[in-house]
C-alpha cells in the first residue's frame, strides 16, 4: 500500500537495522531519507522538517529504556512521531441511534459511489443492514452503479432516475426507509469546488438531518486534500473523512497528514477498486505497515543476534590467542547465560575436550552474579589490565561492590587460572575463520 512510499520507508527501517553503529552521523542520515521519503509523497514540506526534528532531537537526547536497545528505541521513536503525524486513534462508526444517517458528499470521481458500496459490505459484516438513497440527479450512470452495487449485497436502494429534483428524493427515501437502522444518502459528485460542496450539504442537511457527514476525497490529489477536509469540517461538526485511492498513489501521504492537520477525523482509507478493498483507519496499525514493522521485528532479533555474535567471536579468539583480559571475561560471563554452562560450551570446542579449566567448571550462577557486580565496580582500565589492580584497588572495589576484599582476590584468582588455562588452548590453529563463526552461531542459538 502507499506504493514508494512504503517502499521507501520500509528501506529506510531496514537499513537502520542493518547499521553496526547508530550514532549522530547514522541518525542524520536516517531521518534524511525519511524526510526525502514524506516529501516525495506531497507531504507538506513545514510538517516534514518538524517531524524529522522531533525524530532527531528525541533520537539524539533520550536514553533508550532499560531492555530497549539504541536501534529498538530509534525505530520506535520513528513510530511514534509517525503515527502523530497521522493524529489519532482509530475512530470508525459508531452506529448509536436508530435511524442512523449517513451523508455521503464527495467531488466528481473522488470515489464517493464506489466507497458507498464498500461502506455497506463493512456494515453487513458488523451485523447491520444499510439501506441507500441516491439523490444523484446529474448522473444517470450513478444510479445505475448503486443498483448493481446494492443487489449483489441485496441491500434495499431507493432512486428514481427520471426525478430530477434531489431534495425531494432525499425526502421520500428517508419515508422509505423510516424504520432502517442505518440510511445512507450518496449525492451528485459534479461539483468542482468544496464551496459547491458545502452549499449541497446545507440542503440536504434541512432535509435528511444526519447523524453523520463523510467526505470522500481522492488521495491522489495530495495535499490538496487539506482543503477541501478544512472548509468541509469548518462547516460540519458531524463530519468524518474517507480518503480513497490509496493502493498505488505517489500522493497518498500528502493527503493523509494535510487531512490529519485539519482535525478532521479519517474513518476509513479506501485501497483498491474492489468492494472490500476498504478498511478502518488505524494509524498506529497503519503507520506499522508502512514501516514494514513486522518484518522490523525480526531483522531486529537477527541483528542482535549477529551482534552477540560478533561479542562472542571476539571473546573467543581472545581466550585463544592469550589475550584474554577482564572485559573478555565479563562478556563470557554474559554468554554463558544464553549459551549453557561454561563446561558444556567448551566441551563443544574440537580439541579441548576434557581439559577445561577447573574453575570454569565450578561456577554457579550465584557465584557468577558477585563476580558481575565485582567487575562493573572496576574502571576501564583496571578491565583491560587487570595487572595494575593490587591492594588500594582491590580495597575500592570490594567498597564498591559490597563484598568483602577477600572475594575479589577470588575473582582476580579465576582470572589468572582461567588465562592460564586458555594460554595452554592456544596456537592450536584450528579455531579460525569460518570454522569459529559456525560454532559461535551454534552456541548462540
Ligand atoms: N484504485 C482505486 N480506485 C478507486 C478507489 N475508490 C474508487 N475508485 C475508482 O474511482 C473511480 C470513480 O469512482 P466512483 O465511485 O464512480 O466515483 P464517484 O465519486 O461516485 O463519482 P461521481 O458519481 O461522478 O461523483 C472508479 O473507477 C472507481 O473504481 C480506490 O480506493 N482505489
Amino acid at each position: 500500500m502507499l506504493g514508494s512510499l512504503g517502499e521507501n520507508l520500509t528501506n529506510t527501517m531496514k537499513k537502520l537495522v542493518g547499521m553496526s553503529v547508530i550514532d549522530k552521523k547514522t541518525i542524520k542520515e536516517v531521518v534524511k531519507e525519511i524526510q526525502r521519503a514524506l516529501i516525495q509523497s506531497d507531504v507538506n514540506i513545514a510538517l516534514v522538517l518538524n517531524l524529522s526534528k522531533k525524530i532527531e532531537k528525541r533520537a539524539l537526547e533520550e536514553e533508550p529504556p532499560k531492555g530497549i536497545t539504541p536501534r529498538e528505541y530509534v525505530i520506535t521513536i520513528i513510530y511514534e512521531e509517525m503515527v502523530n503525524l497521522l493524529g489519532r486513534e482509530a475512530v470508525g462508526l459508531d452506529i448509536n441511534q436508530k435511524p442512523y444517517k449517513i451523508l455521503f458528499l464527495g467531488l466528481q470521481g473522488s470515489g464517493k459511489t464506489t466507497t458507498i458500496g464498500k461502506m455497506c459490505r463493512f456494515l453487513q459484516k458488523k451485523g447491520f443492514n444499510p439501506a441507500v438513497v441516491c439523490t444523484d440527479t446529474w448522473r444517470p450512470a450513478a444510479y445505475e452503479q448503486l443498483k448493481q452495487l446494492t443487489e449483489e449485497m441485496q441491500i434495499p436502494l431507493y432512486g428514481d432516475p427520471e426525478n430530477k429534483d434531489a431534495l425531494d428524493l432525499a425526502k421520500k427515501g428517508l419515508n422509505e426507509f423510516k424504520n432502517k437502522k442505518v440510511i445512507i444518502f450518496d449525492t451528485a459528485g459534479r461539483h468542482k469546488e468544496e464551496s459547491d460542496l458545502i452549499a449541497e450539504m446545507d440542503q440536504l442537511d434541512d432535509i435528511i438531518q444526519p447523524t453523520e457527514a463523510i467526505l470522500v476525497i481522492d488521495g491522489t490529489i495530495g495535499q490538496q486534500a487539506g482543503e477541501q477536509a478544512k472548509a468541509f469540517s469548518q462547516a460540519t461538526d458531524i463530519g468524518s473523512i474517507i480518503i480513497t485511492k490509496l493502493d498505488g498513489s505517489a500522493k497518498g501521504g500528502g493527503a493523509m497528514s494535510a487531512v490529519a492537520e485539519t482535525g478532521a477525523p479519517i474513518k476509513f482509507i479506501g485501497t483498491g477498486e474492489r468492494i472490500d478493498d476498504f478498511e478502518l483507519f488505524d494509524p498506529e496499525r497503519f503507520i506499522s505497515r508502512l514501516l514494514g514493522m513486522g518484518d522490523i521485528r525480526s531483522l531486529i532479533e537477527k541483528a542482535e543476534e549477529n551482534i552477540d555474535e560478533d561479542i562472542a567471536e571476539k571473546t573467543m579468539n581472545n581466550m585463544m590467542s592469550g589475550k584474554f583480559s577482564l572485559i573478555d571475561m565479563k562478556n563470557q560471563f554474559d554468554m554463558m547465560g544464553k549459551m549453557g554452562p561454561m563446561q558444556q560450551v567448551l566441551n563443544m570446542i574440537p580439541g579441548l575436550g576434557g581439559k577445561i579449566p577447573k574453575e570454569a567448571s565450578k561456577m554457579t550462577e550465584d557465584k557468577i552474579d558477585s563476580f558481575k557486580v565485582m567487575l562493573s565496580s572496576m574502571t576501564q582500565e583496571e578491565l583491560e589490565n587487570p595487572k595494575i589492580i593490587k591492594q588500594s584497588r582491590i580495597q575500592r572495589i570490594a567498597r564498591g561492590a559490597g563484598v568483602d576484599e577477600s572475594e575479589v582476590r577470588a575473582l582476580l584468582k579465576y582470572y589468572n587460572n582461567t588465562k592460564k588455562a586458555m594460554k595452554g588452548f592456544g596456537g592450536r590453529g584450528r579455531l579460525r575463520g569460518s570454522t569459529m563463526n559456525r560454532m559461535m552461531g551454534h552456541f548462540m542459538k
